[in-house]
């Protein structure tokens, strides 16, 4: 695919509007219905609107149980099957709400002043635990009522966390804690207090007790740790289930029997995502790690534009399997594991990415949201085992039916670097590829740098090959999906360990013999950002590139992105004054004297993981150099821009990059 239009026509930047986005596929206790979230852009309100919709296992029509004009999300059944509760802002804060699978109006069930990011039911179904800011005393005390004192607009800051990418102006000192609540409505009561941020509830079978996860050691303003603890849910002294300074767990689930608690991660907190996560058991012995031979990580490191994120748990099935998503080779998978010990084995497989995924109670079917590279996404349900898969929807069909998409093509080649490890990548040909024509490239770097891209549907990459560019898209040394070793093959030697590889990629296309290699282009976000900058610093290859969501000087960035403070610690060796040869030597900004490539500059105003100084100072030099360069700007928006920003936005932002390659390539 990918060599010609047929009858149909090309992707156009608008087509994002054309798109429909499903996730959180969650099935019913009774293993015969599907629920689930779609996600519509609306254009004329230039927002995003979400519903809960239905869908029969046995085939049948999808029947939409919400519609307001909000966004509704997070489906979970009560455990008779009888109510569907979820999300929704449609009062403003994001609060519990409560559907009859009899259909009919849904009713709110909470009110807290916070609003609520996450609940889960108790077993018997009578009540509903919550995550929300929300304090006890603010109960008493509602929004809008008479404060005693004018409010300064001067900002106090005390903590190292003062402020976080997608949430506009400063974090406030408020913390999340568990509270419950009667299923039926009634009086909230706090479960959790004290300085800690509780998040992730989930109830212990008998309904005593809830795991959630929280980070409660001495130094925890400064660190990355990530804790397993367990409270009785009338409140009271929380107990540790897998604490302590090495620790970086999340997602716990109980075991059947309540005996043991199942969750994923590992013991290096400062090295994040640059190492891989593993399924862990603590049943009030040693804990024990069940995937120590697996050798890929356990979670989705998946990255494209054009998702609706759920985040989905472990499961632990009565009959002892233990069930979880693994990032491998560009794919994301389900697979399970014997939780007395044994080998993991792949349950849900193929070339595509398996967003998120839920077990029906007496384990026997799974329902998943994948997507593959000519698809987004759609509901699937399969047995536990992974037999007779289904899809259940087919959201897109219709649109994609109208639409030329160039199906990605999968090599490995060996890295330019001494030791010609393999690198994997894909190619995409321009829609009405021509044998014996030549097509200008475009080389497009994904973030992380511990990120993956993945056999997946990329907006963006199909706009470029619409408009007749070779796509080209690695994972090389960094990434995620190829084991620890590989992903911290980068760890203070960002852009020196990696160009090699992606340099590798775009000389194996070339001499595929169908690009142009006088006209070459280079794009990325964020980490994709900083290694278009480090590129167009280290070769003249490139005859345009467009920097997006960039880093540009690791010393700025320390201290003044979300994330800086301790970010660099692990990835560059240290802070900046015990290794600030390393600060300098791996900022792009350090070579941009070198840089001669035609550079746009795409950045949002409001982005605190890569904070708008990064594009300024790279601007500011290259203006003074006389170099090629502009800087487009986008007003109210975070880091998320291409994939949650305001839908006009996300249009213009891929406007501006086919408009710059279409300008120099
Ligand atoms: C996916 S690996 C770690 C991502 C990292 N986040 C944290 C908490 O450490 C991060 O945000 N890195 C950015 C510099 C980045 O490159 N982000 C990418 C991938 O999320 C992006 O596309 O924005």
């Amino acid at each position: 695919m990918g060599a010609s239009t047929g009858a149909k026509r090309r992707l156009t930047p608008e087509d994002i509007y054309n798109i429909t986005l499903v996730s959180d596929a969650q099935i019913s206790p009774d293993g015969r219905h599907v629920a689930y979230t779609q996600t519509i852009l609306d254009k004329e309100k230039n927002d995003y609107r979400s519903s809960i919709f239905v869908v029969p296992v046995d085939g049948g029509t999808p029947r939409r149980f919400t519609s307001a004009d909000a966004r509704d999300s997070f489906p979970r059944w009560s455990p008779d099957g009888s109510r569907i509760a979820f999300l929704s802002n449609r009062t403003g804060k994001s609060q519990v709400w409560m559907i009859s699978v009899d259909g009919g109006e849904a009713t709110q069930v909470t009110d807290l002043p916070e609003g609520v990011t996450y609940f889960a039911w108790s077993p018997d179904g009578s009540t509903l635990a919550l995550v929300s800011k929300t304090e006890a005393a603010q109960l008493e005390k509602r929004e809008g009522d008479e404060e005693d004192e004018e409010k300064s607009d001067v900002v106090r800051i005390t903590r190292i966390r003062f402020r976080a990418d997608g949430v506009s102006g400063f974090l406030d000192d408020k913390r999340s804690h568990i509270w419950c609540i009667p299923a039926a409505g009634g009086d909230p009561w706090q479960v959790t207090s004290g300085d800690f941020d509780d998040a992730w509830p989930v109830w212990s079978p008998g309904g005593h007790e809830i795991a959630f996860v929280s980070n409660r050691t001495e130094d925890r303003e400064y660190n990355t740790v990530s804790e397993i603890w367990a409270v009785p849910a009338r409140g009271g002294e929380a107990r540790p289930i897998a604490t302590g300074d090495d620790a970086y767990f999340g997602r716990p689930v109980w075991s059947v029997d309540g005996a043991a608690i199942a969750f994923a991660g590992h013991r290096q907190p400062e090295a994040g995502g640059a190492i891989d996560s593993h399924v862990w058991v603590a049943d009030g012995g040693a804990t024990r790690c069940l995937t120590e031979g697996l050798g890929r990580t356990v979670g989705d490191a998946g990255i494209n534009d054009t998702f609706a994120s759920a985040n989905p748990g472990l499961a632990w099935t009565p009959d002892g399997w233990i069930y979880f998503q693994v990032s491998d080779s560009g794919n994301t998978h389900v697979y399970r594991v014997p939780a007395g010990g044994g080998d993991p084995s792949l349950v849900v497989g193929g070339q595509r990415r398996v967003l998120d995924f839920s077990l029906s109670p007496d384990g026997s079917r799974i329902a998943f949201v994948a997507g593959d590279p000519l698809n987004p996404c759609d509901v699937y349900v399969c047995r536990a085992d992974g037999s007779d898969e289904r899809r259940l929807t087919a959201v897109n069909e219709e649109f994609f039916s109208s639409v030329a998409l160039s199906q990605p093509e999968e090599f490995r080649v060996p890295s330019h670097a001494d030791d010609r490890a393999e690198i994997h990548g894909w190619v995409m040909k321009p829609i009405g590829f021509e044998p014996g024509r030549k097509y200008p490239l475009v080389l497009e770097i994904h973030g992380g740098p511990h990120g993956m891209y993945a056999n997946h549907y990329f907006h963006e990459f199909q706009l470029l090959a619409a408009q007749g560019y070779v796509v080209v898209y690695t994972n090389p040394r960094g990434s995620q999906g190829y084991g620890t070793e590989y992903a911290s093959y980068t760890r203070a030697a960002w852009g020196e360990k990696d160009m090699p590889d992606l340099m590798a990629a775009v000389d194996y296309v070339i001499e595929q013999g169908y690009v142009d290699p006088n006209r070459l282009g280079v794009t990325g976000g964020s980490y994709g950002g900083y290694m278009t900058n480090w590129v167009i610093g280290h070769t003249d290859r490139f005859n345009a590139a467009v920097t997006q969501r960039c880093v540009s000087d690791l010393y700025s960035f320390f201290g003044t992105s979300d994330i800086g403070f301790n970010f660099g610690a692990y990835e560059w060796g240290g802070v900046p004054w015990e290794v600030r040869e390393n600060y300098v030597r791996l900022s792009p900004i350090t070579y941009v004297e070198n840089m001669k490539t035609p550079l746009l500059i795409i950045h949002s105003e409001e982005d605190y993981r890569c904070p708008i100084a990064q594009a300024e100072q790279l601007f500011i030099s290259l203006k003074i150099l006389g170099r090629e360069v502009e800087f487009v700007r986008f007003p109210n928006e975070n880091h998320n821009l291409s994939r949650s920003g305001k839908p006009k936005h996300r249009v213009e932002r891929l406007q501006f990059i086919l408009g710059w390659f279409q300008r120099y390539l």
